[in-house]
């Protein structure tokens, strides 16, 4: 990538603060800044540096007293040329700069363009541009520890040495292409057979971290349900540490449903309160206990919560954590060969342990074989490791049954292209596309 036209954007968020960043890259933003700026020159400024300087109209008046940082390509973050504007934080201000170096020949920057450019200057790859994505929107401390490892390369590193290895494969299966007459030796098949069982090893359990990829980014969504004055309501208030919702002694208090985020041990969790589930009811009490069975089959996880002094009736949802609540009031007999969780809400005992077991449940203590690292892929990644995989299988069972070298390579290639998309190895403008633009501007 070389002459790029220079992009610039407000890269700290919009609205009032201390400071604004304003950034722009490419080629001439030395030029740029010299025009827009009154002690700038563009061959006078130390990188990495930092500079006051005054940001001027086109009459020559001060719009900001400001900080200066230029970084010389590819020493930047976008591998470009780059020049960082600290202003004064304001709307107004910050609107003025933007446009002043608009007015002196900088283009708006379109979202994620800073973060592309890095890409396509291989500052980043296709993952480790997502992962900046990812950190900017972490929600809790384990999805930013994900991003920042992913950021750091780690998925990266896997996918490149999965790429290696089926470059081998392909390079192997081709050799017996270019020599027709030779047989594929009992040692060579051995080897590439290792091989496949290798790679389907490292797919398997990447592809296993996808489900703690898309609870950590999207948050889990966590639904209490059971019937009437079980405490459910009691219980989401008690793990929100205020008063989110009505709490009665009267049955079928709840109707919509209430949600809120937390933290559960670094899951961002959407915990959702739903209406008491039983037979009777109004129209309206009808209409939530149907709200509450849409939340129920949408949900990550259900808490199925009862009331540990009466007896068990018939269980609400398959697969949900079981809790009574209410322990405070005693346990009726007929609970004893159950498991479940015990609390009571009232005492404030056994809340701990559930946010544990919840989080437990959720990330299924999955770190599959990506060796201890925190991996977390995401569903892009999920889908192009699916297709590798499926390839990889259908290009061994070929070679097991003896097919023509020329046809085996077929399948590899696709599982090649497949693994490839992962870091952006191979490029198809549509990925990127729909990649970056996810991400904010002057980002
Ligand atoms: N002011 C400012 N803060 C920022 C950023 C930025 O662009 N500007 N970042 C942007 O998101 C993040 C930091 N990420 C960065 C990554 C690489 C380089 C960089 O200059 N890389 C060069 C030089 C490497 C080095 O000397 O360490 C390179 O990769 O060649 C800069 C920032 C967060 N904070
Ligand atoms: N003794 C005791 N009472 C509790 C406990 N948890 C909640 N309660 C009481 O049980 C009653 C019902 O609590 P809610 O939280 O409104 O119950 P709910 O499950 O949300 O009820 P609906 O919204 O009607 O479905 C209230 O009077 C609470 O104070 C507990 O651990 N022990
Ligand atoms: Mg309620």
């Amino acid at each position: 990538m070389s002459n790029q036209d220079v992009i610039a954007a407000v890269a700290s968020p919009p609205g009032m603060g201390a400071v604004s960043l304003i950034r722009l890259s490419g080629t001439g933003v030395f030029e740029v800044a010299e025009k827009m700026l009154k002690r700038f020159r563009k061959d006078g400024m130390r990188p990495r540096y930092t500079f006051r300087d005054d940001v001027l109209d086109a009459e020559g008046r001060s719009i900001d007293d400001v900080l200066v940082v230029v970084y010389q390509n590819p020493g930047s973050y976008t591998g470009e040329d780059v020049v960082e504007i600290s202003g004064h934080g304001g709307i107004h201000v910050t609107r003025r700069v933007l446009e002043r170096c608009l007015e002196c020949g900088a283009r708006p920057a379109e979202a994620g363009e800073f973060s592309l450019r890095a890409f396509l200057n291989s500052k980043l790859d296709l993952t480790q541009a997502e992962a900046v994505m990812d950190l900017i929107t972490a929600q809790t401390d384990l999805a930013a520890k994900a991003a920042r490892e992913q950021l750091s390369g780690n998925l990266g590193q896997a996918v490149a040495s999965m790429r290696e290895e089926i470059i081998n494969l392909v390079a192997h299966v081709e050799a017996y292409i270019d020599f027709p007459e030779e047989d594929i030796s009992p040692d060579t098949g051995a080897a590439l057979e290792a091989s496949f069982v290798h790679l389907r090893d490292v797919i398997t359990g990447l592809l296993g971290t996808a489900r703690r990829g898309r609870l950590l980014r999207e948050g889990a969504r966590v639904a209490i349900v059971g019937a009437p004055n079980a405490g459910k309501s009691s219980l989401l208030n008690a793990l929100l540490g205020f008063d989110r919702a009505i709490v009665s002694a009267e049955a079928g208090t709840t109707r919509d449903t209430v949600e809120e985020v937390l933290d559960f041990e670094g899951y961002p969790v959407r915990l959702i309160d739903t209406a008491g589930l039983r037979e009777e009811g109004s129209t309206i009490e009808k209409e939530g206990m149907a709200r509450a069975r849409q939340r129920m089959e949408e949900a990550d996880l259900v808490v199925e919560l009862v009331d540990a002094s009466q007896a068990p009736g018939a269980r609400l949802a398959e697969g949900a954590l079981l809790v009574l609540n209410k322990t405070d009031l005693g346990e009726d007999g007929a609970w004893k060969d159950h498991e479940a969780l015990r609390i009571s809400v009232l005492e404030e005992r056994g809340l701990d342990e559930l946010r544990r077991e919840v989080a437990k449940r959720l990330g299924g203590g999955a770190v599959g074989n990506s060796g201890g690292a925190l991996i977390a892929i995401n569903a892009r990644h999920q889908d192009c490791l699916r297709r590798a995989e499926e390839s990889l299988e259908e290009a061994r069972q070929m070679l097991v049954s003896g097919e023509e070298p020329e046809f085996v390579s077929l399948p590899l290639r696709e599982a090649l292209h497949a693994v490839g998309e992962i870091a952006g190895r191979i490029d198809t403008d549509e990925i990127l596309g729909s990649i970056f633009s996810q991400f904010c501007i002057g980002k």
